[in-house]
């Protein structure tokens, strides 16, 4: 089961230049976890503070009780175990082909034998469908097979917590689907915590059980994906819904002739609430929710249409989804 990480007013700056300030957040052990923002609001900084290759300024990351901002090297080595990262570019080394890059780790952290290192490395190329590439060097392959192979050696230490950085940039949209499909398979079979970032609206609808926003240099909302899709916050609303309408502009914040401009337009009504990807084998997901069950015991109307026709969001109610 996947590791809780509990961030406490997490503060960085580079030189006088501040990135985020007071971010505040729990990602919940199991679960997946978004976070979104305009280009340049310091999500990548986010990920990168999370495992320790940046140092914030001020604030705790706890980690199993140890707070690896603050702790000593040897700690964070040990800490650092726990993670697999799938960097934007998938990272791999251009030289090695695909099996001894999703070797590496093991042969770098464990005592394994080559044999028990071959038969995770061919099951972890099979679960991110690369079986029959492992000769191809990284620059043979496409965009979206270097990101397969960058999943399959972030797996093959047993991660507790998985961080991905843009896995969507660059693919096209059914490729994406199918990384989509990917991360909700996967996170039922390893149970990992899952931190995506990520730019595409429709995988942050589809896909996590949470999601974070950051903006303005700091983090404007983080809860249950039910909490923000049918959130009003115009930051929220303008951003999930991919609207050019509300105080996010083309160079992060308008300005007051632009807001004023505005002022008579009214933001769009919010769109349905899109059904979560389950699992493509039927197995349930631990994290996964009922559809509309935060809207419920919160009390909250979701916008017309969400959960498709068969889900009673009302109040007390209890969720039926046809078969
Ligand atoms: N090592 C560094 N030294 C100085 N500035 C940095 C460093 N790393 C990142 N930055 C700055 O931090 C800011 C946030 O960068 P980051 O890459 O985290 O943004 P992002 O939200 O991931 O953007 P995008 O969505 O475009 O990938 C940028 O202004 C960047 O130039």
């Amino acid at each position: 089961m996947g590791t809780e990480i509990a961030i406490e007013g997490l503060t960085k700056s580079f030189g006088n230049q501040l990135i985020w300030k007071d971010v505040t957040l729990t990602l919940p052990a199991g679960e997946i976890s978004v976070m979104l923002g305009p280009s340049g609001t310091g999500k990548s900084v986010l990920l990168k503070t999370l495992i320790g290759l940046l140092k914030p300024d001020e604030g705790h990351i706890w980690i199993e009780g140890t707070d690896i901002a603050n702790c000593k090297e040897k700690e964070l080595y040990e800490i650092r175990k726990l993670f697999g990262v799938l960097f934007q570019d998938g990272a791999m080394f251009g030289s090695m082909d695909l099996y001894d890059n999703v070797a590496f780790p093991l042969r770098e952290h464990t005592k394994k034998s080559e044999s028990e290192i071959r038969n995770i490395v061919m099951d972890k190329m099979e679960l991110v469908g690369l079986l029959g590439a492992e000769n191809k060097l990284p620059g043979e392959i496409s965009g979206g097979m270097r990101k397969r192979a960058g999943l399959a050696r972030a797996l093959v230490l047993e991660p507790e917590i998985l961080l991905v950085d843009e896995p969507d940039s660059g693919l096209d949209p059914v490729r994406t689907a199918y990384l989509n499909q990917l991360f909700i398979d996967l996170n039922a079979q390893i149970d990992a915590t899952f931190l995506i970032v990520t730019h595409d609206i429709n995988s942050c609808r589809t896909v996590p059980d949470n999601i974070g926003l950051l903006y303005h240099k700091h983090l404007a909302m983080f809860g249950p994906r039910e909490m923000l899709l049918s959130s009003e916050e115009p930051v929220v609303a303008q951003f999930l819904n991919a609207q050019r309408v509300g105080p996010i502009g083309m160079s992060e914040e308008k300005d007051a002739d632009e807001l004023e401009a505005e002022k008579n337009i009214k933001m769009p009504p919010l769109p349905p609430i899109p059904l979560q990807i389950t699992t493509s084998n039927g197995r349930p997901r631990r994290a996964a929710r009922e559809p509309g069950a935060w809207c419920r015991e919160n009390g909250v109307t979701p916008p017309p249409g969400s959960f498709g026709e068969n889900v009673s969001t009302a109040p007390g109610a209890g969720a039926e989804v046809s078969a």
